[in-house]
C-alpha cells in the first residue's frame, strides 16, 4: 500500500494534499498536525490522526512537511530527519520541473509553478501557485517562493526567506536569510539578510 503522512492541517496543507493525491493515485493519506484540537477530524477527506507522536508508532514512514510557516516547516524537517523518516518531495502534475533542476527532501511545487534548467531547490522550498523560478537559481532550505512571484536567471535566495505574492527580482540578485521580500516588489538590489523589503524598486523597511 502507498501510504503518506502530511505533517500540517492548515490552508497550506490542503493545497499540498490535492496535488499528492493528483501525483501519487490511490495513495493513502494520514494528516498529522501539533494542534490537538484537530485531532479527531478530517481534512479534505483525510482523517487527522494525532501529532507527531503518533509517527513513532510508524518508524521509517514517508511522511510530507505541509506547514506553512518558513522556520517551523524547516524545523519539522530536521526532526524528520533526525528520526529516521523519509521525507517526500510533492509536485503538483501541472506543475514544470526541469529534467536539470534539483529538489531537495521536503520540496514542493504547487499546480502551475515552473522551476528551469540548473536551478537548485533546497530542503522543504515551495514554489507556490504560478510562481516562476528561472534558470540556475538558487533557493536554500525552506524558502517560500508566493503565488505569482518571479525569479530571473540566477538569482540566490538564503535560508527561509519568503518572497511575497507577485513579486519579481531581476538577474543575479542576492537575497539574503530570513528575508521577507513584500507583494508585487521588484527586487533590483541585493537584500541583506533579516531584510523586509517592499515596493517597485524595493527598498528596505529599516
Ligand atoms: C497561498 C498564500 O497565501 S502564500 C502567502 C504569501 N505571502 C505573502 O505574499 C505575504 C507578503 N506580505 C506582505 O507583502 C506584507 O504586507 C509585508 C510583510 C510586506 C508587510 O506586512 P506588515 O509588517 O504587517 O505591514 P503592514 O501591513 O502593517 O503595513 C505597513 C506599511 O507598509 C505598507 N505595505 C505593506 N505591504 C506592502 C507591500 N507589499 N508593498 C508596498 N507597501 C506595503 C502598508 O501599506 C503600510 O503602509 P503605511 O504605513 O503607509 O500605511
Amino acid at each position: 500500500m502507498n501510504r503518506i503522512f502530511l505533517l500540517g492541517a492548515g490552508g497550506h496543507a490542503r493545497v499540498v494534499l490535492e496535488s499528492l493525491r493528483l501525483a501519487e493515485p490511490g495513495v493513502t493519506v494520514e494528516v498529522l498536525d501539533d494542534d490537538p484540537a484537530k485531532w479527531g477530524g478530517t481534512m479534505l477527506g483525510a482523517p487527522v490522526s494525532g501529532g507527531r507522536d503518533t509517527l513513532l508508532a510508524a518508524p521509517g514512514a514517508r511522511v510530507m512537511p505541509a506547514i506553512g510557516d518558513n522556520h517551523q516547516r524547516l524545523a519539522a524537517i530536521e526532526w524528520l530527519e533526525n528520526s529516521g523518516f523519509v521525507v517526500a518531495t510533492t509536485i503538483d502534475p501541472r506543475a514544470i520541473l526541469s529534467v536539470s533542476a534539483t529538489l531537495g527532501p521536503g520540496a514542493f511545487l504547487a499546480p502551475g509553478a515552473i522551476v528551469n534548467a540548473g536551478a537548485a531547490l533546497g530542503r522543504g522550498v515551495i514554489v507556490n501557485t504560478g510562481a516562476s523560478i528561472d534558470h540556475d537559481c538558487v533557493l536554500a532550505d525552506g524558502v517560500h517562493i508566493g503565488p505569482g512571484a518571479r525569479l530571473c536567471g540566477g538569482v540566490r535566495i538564503g535560508l527561509r526567506t519568503l518572497i511575497g505574492v507577485g513579486a519579481v527580482a531581476v538577474p543575479l540578485r542576492t537575497i539574503g536569510d530570513d528575508c521577507v521580500i513584500g507583494a508585487g516588489a521588484a527586487v533590483t538590489s541585493d537584500i541583506h539578510s533579516g531584510a523586509r523589503a517592499t515596493g517597485v524598486p524595493a527598498r528596505i523597511k529599516e
